[in-house]
């Protein structure tokens, strides 16, 4: 189907008006992708030009956050070079040819995938926008578009837009690795990145044990070498005319010589194993620490990410794949070793002879290749699935969901999603294996074809008289001994490859995440803090439309209580990481002592703040490694110890347990018990007690406390403020915040009151009104 022509609008940037001079800009932006303004682009429900479509997606004066994963359709080739917008524009992340299919779309079609790049500051800036009016259209156009490309690639999909269990949760990989990654050229050109970070790691790891690998594997190169060149010796000798016993005389030391390279050979073999063996867990262990090392120093909003947990999940399987990759790499340098071997041999015996070896070999390896790209390629695709259908597994056998799988009856419900889930997964490994089958049967009868050739072409050489039956003999010999070493040869490859690509994973995410790391700023924080105060504060969550915060002011002083109120959602916590140093403003800024916490060194800062979140960890610990946690870089100190416990009724919480403070809190393990969620409240608080760090947040402290507990809390909360520690309160109990020095109400990211409690109940705002409320809750009964 043809493109419309070009229509009047596309004049459009040619008569700027107020109104469209931000449309051009737009356009101007997107030409740095390499698309023009009479490009064809499919927006939900339509197709119009590109400028077109600027002017339908941008609102002037509004800048809206790019949504991950739109789709855009473009019938421009020109968009094969393309480049990165500028930094404000987010990031292409893949570019692919469309398939023409029945649907009216052109073959030039190309999918764009885009997605918003939060590096370190918490939210894109803006981007090249979707229409706010139709974000949930363009979602599903996204989603529509993805499906229709993979039935292309005969892959199964889910038939809806999107999932009855996760919505949009479930996304193909929009990296196009199959095409990429299936074909030998591919394999060959990543081995030698493989094998690098696999010497790197194992230099680090245990240079003995790799220089012993080495060694071992070199000294068998030579002496499998030795072994088919005496074989020829032997050969000529054995078809000799010479008497028996002066044969028997001449051949002896030959034979004893071979039999001296074989066990040599048997004995490097052995080092190896040995060596490989030491050497595969101690690598595979420094490349989890290497990752672990790196995830715990990413920034917040990264680990709030789905795509950066999607690729964590991957590199965690790439650091245990290293050791495999150790193995193979040992094993797939002993078959290298003998087919160089074999080909040293051909060339010193008839340099004719080499081509026949890369005929017998060719096949082989261009299936192994294929096999392992086309796995690798669907592991990646099919990341998201497999942890859901993990995630349903867990759901249906935890104890923290087996109350209400049981009393709501929800086990029928979840075993039919994980049928439905687990089928599609199973329909992938059909596919995969019928794929492979048909490349392994390919390449079997490839490889019947090439021996056939070989041994021919041997025997012509000997009836032409161009070559002697002896050196064929040993041709033939050290062919068939190489093609020996190719079967195992081209498994280890096909493992090594295998898992290399998932080493490669394992690298670029340890990379990421060192960019994403929170930076180790040369300004430390010195102490006391003294205030911290927020300037035209926003902050967006990467992906999300509106601003959780929104042009926020605050100003909090040393000793003070400030309380943060307001309706559900209406950015409370949000302003608490903020405040702590957990996101980084989208604009505007939080200061501590008058300096950006964009320029501060955070682990200085995060050093003096103590935080109970509303989620906070239930450590699956015992009850005293639960609060000393809390210090976990200095040894328990019994007497912080006793004083955390005894302020927020956590020593009564202990004093119940079987084994007191020895007793673990995990009833997933032999031994473990659970606690009431007060009782867990009561430690989160002790915990943060013990860390006693001078600026305390506490959200939602006392949810699950009973009435005495709670009052007691307060008051010990009051007390610290007027101990010096700064104290950020968030809750929706009032009657708490009363005695505040400082409230502030928020409603949809901006505070629209502030005050001490009395002023804010004269003047009779919302503060006011949501505190009779509550009261009148009490003085109805
Ligand atoms: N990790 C996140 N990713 C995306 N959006 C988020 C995230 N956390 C919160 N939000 C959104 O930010 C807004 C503010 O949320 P926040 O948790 O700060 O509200 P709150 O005032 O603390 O609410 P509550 O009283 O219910 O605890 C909400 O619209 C919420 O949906």
């Amino acid at each position: 189907m043809p493109w419309p022509p070009p229509n009047d609008s596309d004049q459009d940037q040619n008569r700027p008006s107020a109104r469209h001079s931000l449309h051009i800009s737009r356009i101007l932006e997107m030409t740095a992708l390499g698309l023009t303004g009479r490009d064809r682009v499919a927006l939900p429900g339509r197709h119009c030009s590109f400028s077109e479509c600027a002017g339908d997606i941008s609102k002037p004066g509004r800048k809206v956050p790019m949504q991950k994963g739109l789709l855009i359709w473009v019938n421009s080739t020109s968009i094969r070079g393309w480049r990165a917008p500028r930094a404000s524009a987010g990031r292409l992340t893949s570019a692919m040819p469309r398939p023409p299919t029945a649907s009216g779309w052109p073959a030039t079609a190309m999918v764009v995938s885009m997605r918003a790049t939060p590096r370190g500051r918490g939210a894109p800036s803006a981007a090249p926008a979707v229409t706010p009016a139709e974000p949930l259209a363009s979602r599903a156009f996204a989603d529509k578009t993805v499906v229709r490309r993979a039935s292309h690639r005969q892959a199964p999909t889910r038939s809806a837009e999107t999932d009855p269990l996760f919505g949009r949760g479930f996304r193909f990989s929009y990296d196009p690795p199959s095409s990429a990654d299936a074909s030998t050229r591919a394999a060959l050109r990543k081995l030698p990145s493989i094998i690098g970070i696999t010497l790197r790691l194992g230099y680090r790891a245990d240079p003995a044990a790799l220089a012993a690998v080495a060694v071992s594997q070199l000294v068998m190169g030579v002496a499998t070498s030795a072994t088919y060149l005496t074989a020829q010796r032997l050969l000529t000798g054995l078809f000799s005319a010479a008497p028996a016993d002066e044969k028997i005389h001449s051949l002896l030391p030959v034979a004893a010589f071979v039999a001296g390279a074989m066990a040599i050979r048997g004995l490097c073999e052995a080092v190896a194993v040995a060596a490989s063996g030491r050497l595969g867990p101690r690598i595979a262990q420094m490349a989890q620490l290497t990752l672990l090392e790196q995830a715990v120093r990413v920034e917040q909003v990264t680990m709030e990410d789905a795509d950066f947990h999607n690729r964590l999940s991957t590199a965690r399987q790439g650091a245990d794949a290293t050791a495999r990759v150790t193995q193979s790499t040992v094993g797939l340098c002993g078959g290298a070793v003998s087919i160089l071997a074999a080909l040293w041999v051909l060339v010193a015996l008839n340099p004719l002879l080499t081509p026949l070896l890369f005929v017998a070999l060719a096949p082989r390896a261009w299936g192994v290749a294929r096999t392992a790209g086309a796995r690798h390629a669907s592991t990646k695709r099919w990341m998201e699935l497999a942890r859901q259908v993990d995630l349903l597994a867990q759901l249906m056998t935890h104890h923290e969901s087996a109350e209400e799988v049981r009393a709501h009856r929800v086990g029928g419900f979840l075993l039919a999603h994980y049928r439905r889930l687990a089928t599609l997964s199973a329909d992938e490994q059909a596919r995969l294996a019928r794929g492979e089958a048909f490349t392994r049967s390919l390449a079997g009868a490839l490889s019947g074809l090439a021996a056939l050739a070989t041994y021919g072409v041997l025997l012509l050489l000997v009836i032409d008289g161009r070559t002697t039956f002896a050196t064929a003999g040993t041709a033939a010999f050290a062919i068939r001994s190489s093609m020996m070493s190719l079967t195992g040869f081209v498994m280890q490859f096909q493992q090594l490859y295998q898992d290399g690509l998932l080493t490669i994973e394992w690298r670029e995410v340890c990379g990421h995440a060192r960019a994403e790391a929170v930076p180790v700023r040369a300004r430390p924080l010195i102490p006391p803090v003294e205030t911290i105060s927020t300037h035209g504060l926003h902050f967006t969550y990467p992906g999300a439309r509106t601003p959780a915060l929104d042009g926020v002011d605050i100003d909090i002083q040393r000793g003070q209580v400030v309380a943060l109120v307001g309706e559900n959602g209406s950015g409370k916590s949000t302003l608490a990481k903020l405040l702590t140093g957990l996101y980084l403003p989208s604009s505007g800024s939080v200061r501590w002592n008058g300096v950006p916490t964009t320029e501060l060194d955070r682990d200085t800062l995060w050093e003096q703040v103590s935080l109970v979140s509303q989620d906070f960890v239930q450590w699956p610990f015992t009850a005293l490694a639960n609060i000393v946690v809390g210090r976990s870089d200095r040894p328990a100190e019994g007497r912080r110890l006793t004083n955390a416990a005894r302020s927020t009724g956590a020593d009564v919480v202990v004093d119940r347990l079987d084994d007191g403070w020895s007793t673990l809190l995990a009833r997933e393990f032999f031994g473990g018990t659970n606690l009431s969620g007060g009782q867990w409240q009561r430690l989160g608080l002790a915990r943060a007690w013990y860390r006693g760090a001078p600026v305390l947040v506490v959200d939602e402290p006392t949810s699950a406390l009973d009435p005495a507990a709670e009052i007691d809390v307060f008051n010990k909360i009051t007390e610290l403020a007027a101990n010096g520690t700064m104290v950020i309160l968030i809750t929706h109990r009032l009657a708490s915040v009363a005695r505040a020095d400082r409230i502030y109400v928020l409603d949809a990211g901006q505070v629209v009151e502030r005050g001490t409690h009395a002023a804010l109940m004269s003047t009779n705002g919302r503060y006011a009104a949501m505190y009779r409320l509550q009261a009148e809750q009490f003085l109805a009964t």
